[in-house]
Parts: structure tokens; C-alpha cells; sequence
């Protein structure tokens, strides 16, 4: 029995193939994942693997529920429990994404915030990018990549706010993104990276640059619909 589509299936293999291409990640310091949640799975790339062998036969099922491996010799991501968490606690979402791009990384490490600095941030993200708070060494040491996945989900919010706010860095660690499919994720993960970037050229060239907060708002609402949620979640 093959678990998981092949649509499914190509269309994280695609969204995988996409992280090099957009230079997201050296090496594989990157992975996306897809959901089926009629079958209950969902398939991610397995860990190690280099983008440019990977195949649709290489994507490693997951049993949403349990986490467990439902096929195949080859081992899911490492970060395999971080993706599950964010899919059990939101239900809109259909991908997920975890990269090691080099200013969103800078922000995750510099323990801060991504700020709203323009309209191109506006578009996606409904205010500032969060950093999440750091694991503690209890969370650290066991359950270690379902409780990263947790501190992001605490720090969102719900569903909505999800929608919202389709990004978070994991502080000390690195970017995730999500997004209603695979090939979504990675396209916020492109757009997280290249916001990264003009803030810090942005604060490099003015540090007391901002964006005024009727425009963050208008910009966010044209693209999302005008009833769409903002308003990142109070810290
Ligand atoms: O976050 C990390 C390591 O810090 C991981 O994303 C790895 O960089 C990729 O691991 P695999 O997906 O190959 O298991």
C-alpha cells in the first residue's frame, strides 16, 4: 500500500525541489511537508536526503495522530514533529515549511522580531514577524521538535491568526512557515527571507524606520480580503 497520494506526493516534491532554487537552505538544511487529513498522514521529506535525488517514492508518510512512520526504510525529517504540531493545532493549513535561510536565521538568533517596515512585509504578514521564546532545557530534553513546534503554536494563537501570520522564528534556531499547501509554505518561507533581508538593510540604513499602521493594515486587507484577520497576537 502506498500512503499518500501521488498529487499529494508530487506537490511536496515540487515545494522540496523549490528550497534550493530559492536558495533557501545550504545543504538540506530545509524541508516541506503536505497533509492529507481525510487519510489522516501527511508526507515529508525524509532527512538527509539531498533535494536534486529526491524522489516521490523518498517522501516518508507520517501518521498525523502518532507521529509514527507508516512506510518505508527511510527516516522523516528531524523536524517531522514540529510540522505535526502545527497541523493538529491548525486545521486550515496544508504545508508546511522549516529552512535555515540566512536573515531570517539572523532575526531568530538576534532573539528579535521581524518589524514591519514596508508594504512588501504588509502584503503577507500581519505585523511583525514573532520570535518565539526559548525552549527550556526540560523542553529541550525530551520531545525536543514537538515542543519547538508547540512554542510556535503558543506564540500564534489560533487558526486564524495563523492565516495571518503564516511565519515564526524559533529563537536560537530558524524559520518556519506554513501555508493552505506545500508549494504555499514555500512561497511565505521566499517572501519571510526576503523581508528578513530589507529589514536589516532597512534598520542598517535608518533604525528608527518605521510603517505607519493605517498603511501596514491597508496593504495586508488588499491582499487578504477585507475581512481578513490583523493583528499579531499581543506578546
Ligand atoms: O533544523 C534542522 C537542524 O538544525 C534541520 O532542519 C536540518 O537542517 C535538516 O534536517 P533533515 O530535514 O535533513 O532531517
Amino acid at each position: 500500500m502506498t500512503y499518500g497520494s501521488p498529487a499529494l506526493r508530487r506537490a511536496v516534491l515540487l515545494a522540496n525541489q523549490r528550497i534550493p532554487l530559492a536558495k533557501l537552505a545550504q545543504l538540506t538544511w530545509g524541508n516541506v511537508s503536505g497533509i492529507d487529513r481525510e487519510a489522516g498522514l501527511y508526507v515529508i521529506k525524509p532527512s538527509g536526503v539531498a533535494y536534486d535525488d529526491l524522489t516521490e517514492d523518498d517522501l516518508v508518510p507520517v501518521d498525523l495522530a502518532t507521529g509514527k512512520v507508516l512506510d518505508g526504510d527511510l527516516r522523516p525529517s528531524v523536524d517531522s514533529e514540529s510540522h505535526r504540531a502545527f497541523y493538529l493545532a491548525w486545521p486550515s493549513i496544508g504545508g508546511v515549511t522549516h529552512t535555515h535561510s540566512t536573515n531570517a536565521v539572523a532575526f531568530a538568533q538576534a532573539d528579535l522580531d521581524i518589524p514591519v517596515l514596508g508594504t512588501t512585509h504588509a502584503d503577507t504578514f500581519d505585523g511583525p514577524v514573532p520570535v518565539t521564546r526559548g525552549l527550556t532545557p526540560e523542553e529541550c530534553a525530551t520531545d525536543y521538535e514537538l515542543n519547538t513546534g508547540r512554542v510556535i503554536v503558543e506564540r500564534i494563537g489560533d487558526d486564524e491568526a495563523a492565516a495571518g501570520m503564516p511565519a515564526a522564528l524559533v529563537a536560537n534556531h530558524g524559520p518556519f512557515t506554513w501555508g493552505a499547501t506545500p508549494m504555499k509554505s514555500v512561497e511565505n518561507g521566499i517572501i519571510l527571507e526576503a523581508v528578513a533581508e530589507m529589514a536589516i538593510k532597512t534598520l542598517a540604513l535608518n533604525p528608527a524606520a518605521t510603517t505607519p499602521q493605517h498603511l501596514q493594515e491597508r496593504h495586508f486587507k488588499r491582499k487578504h480580503g477585507p475581512g481578513a484577520y490583523y493583528g499579531n497576537p499581543p506578546k
